[in-house]
């Protein structure tokens, strides 16, 4: 690899190619079926796709760059012992590769970045998705019955998606420079592609500030106000937030990442959650490409997060994001001073 490309570049050319890897890792711990789910907290669960991804890409991003600061959302139980050979991805993107790095960016230096990794945004959909892989009902109410967190409400809303909701899961990796998201990338591992007449799972969307982004067709926002929000971690405060909208349509979906996606392909135009639960690694590198692509993420008081290596991690006033400021502003003017205050206060 030439190291004449500026760092930035050459980090976001291999941050494609590793989350491929990661993407591929997440398929694999889901067709073996042991997903080995552990309850961090209330809501908050980790797999063994969510460990080994993140092993797989800091292993990657780390022997590659070591000066890195790179901050991922799993405490690793299993971090210790060698990662898997086939696990460390030295290569990067040529397309990415070939691009040309912004005059702003060019002499960042390693010591300049911190990466925020979320190994595998939509871990309650990738869960609930392991139940609709079983063929037979019958394994499948087992399952259900033993599965952690999910309602009866869910199991009946998961038949009728046929599929479940894989698709909304994603691997983020999302660089920052001076506390700013610049360059990101999103993968999502169970996107279903058609290559010629041969299909391919997975694709890999990538944003760099100033050049633009990649891996995915854009398109402008619908015609009337489609909100995206979430799908497994709703309050009354949050509905109170999307009440207010006066939206034509409201989709519920999960993942951070996802949610973005939505907003770059033109299926919605706004991104509301009012309240606290994601987190730095979750909105990095959405915002990054979401920034890149002409859009706009905020907290829902309109004040951008810091993504430096000394911030703390929970964003807890929520996220405001779309597809540009004219609608942003639209969204942020929307929201009630009380429910701003009520968010900021806790
Ligand atoms: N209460 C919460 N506890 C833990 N993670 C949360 C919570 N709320 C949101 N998140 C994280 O933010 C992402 C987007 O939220 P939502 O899907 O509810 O819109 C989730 O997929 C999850 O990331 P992850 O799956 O990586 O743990
Ligand atoms: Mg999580
Ligand atoms: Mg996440
Ligand atoms: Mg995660």
């Amino acid at each position: 690899m030439s190291t004449s490309v500026p760092l930035i570049v050459r980090l976001l050319s291999s941050s494609v190619s590793v989350a491929n890897r990661a993407g591929k890792i997440v398929r694999d711990v889901m067709s073996k079926g042991e997903l080995g789910i552990i309850e961090k907290g209330k809501d908050d669960y980790q797999t063994e796709a969510d460990r080994s991804a993140q092993r797989c890409i800091i292993a990657s991003l780390s022997a590659q760059y070591p000066k890195l600061n790179i901050i991922g959302e799993e405490d690793n139980p299993d971090n210790e012992g060698d990662v898997p050979s086939d696990w460390i991805v030295l290569e990067s993107d040529k397309d990415v590769l070939s691009l040309e790095c912004p005059v702003a960016l060019k002499s960042v230096k390693e010591e300049d970045i911190v990466v925020w990794v979320d190994p595998l945004d939509g871990t309650s959909e990738y869960t609930q998705g392991a139940l609709m892989l079983k063929r037979d009902p019958w394994e499948r109410w087992k399952m259900y019955l033993t599965h952690p967190f999910i309602s009866m409400k869910w199991y009946f809303s998961l038949l009728q998606s046929k599929y479940g909701f894989l698709e909304h899961v994603t691997v983020l990796i999302g660089i920052s420079v001076n506390e700013k998201p610049v360059a990101g990338v999103i993968h999502q591992p169970y996107y279903k592609n058609l290559v010629g007449s041969e299909k391919k799972m997975g694709r890999t969307i990538w944003g760099l500030q100033e050049v633009g982004v990649g891996g995915y067709t854009p398109a402008p926002p619908p015609d009337s106000l489609v909100i995206t929000t979430t799908r497994s971690h709703s309050n009354p405060v949050v509905e109170q937030a999307l009440s207010v909208m006066n939206a034509s349509q409201i989709l519920r979906v999960g993942g951070a990442g996802y949610k973005v996606l939505q907003l770059l392909e033109g299926k919605a135009s706004v991104y509301v959650f009012a309240s606290s639960g994601c987190k730095k690694w979750d909105t990095c590198a959405p915002e990054a490409v979401l920034n890149a692509a002409g859009g706009k993420l905020t907290d829902i008081l309109g004040n951008f997060y810091k993504y430096g290596a000394s911030v703390s991690h929970p964003n807890k006033t929520g996220v405001l994001a779309a597809v540009n400021d004219e609608l942003h502003s639209y969204a942020l003017s929307r929201i009630p001073q009380e429910l701003k205050e009520a968010l900021s206060n806790k």
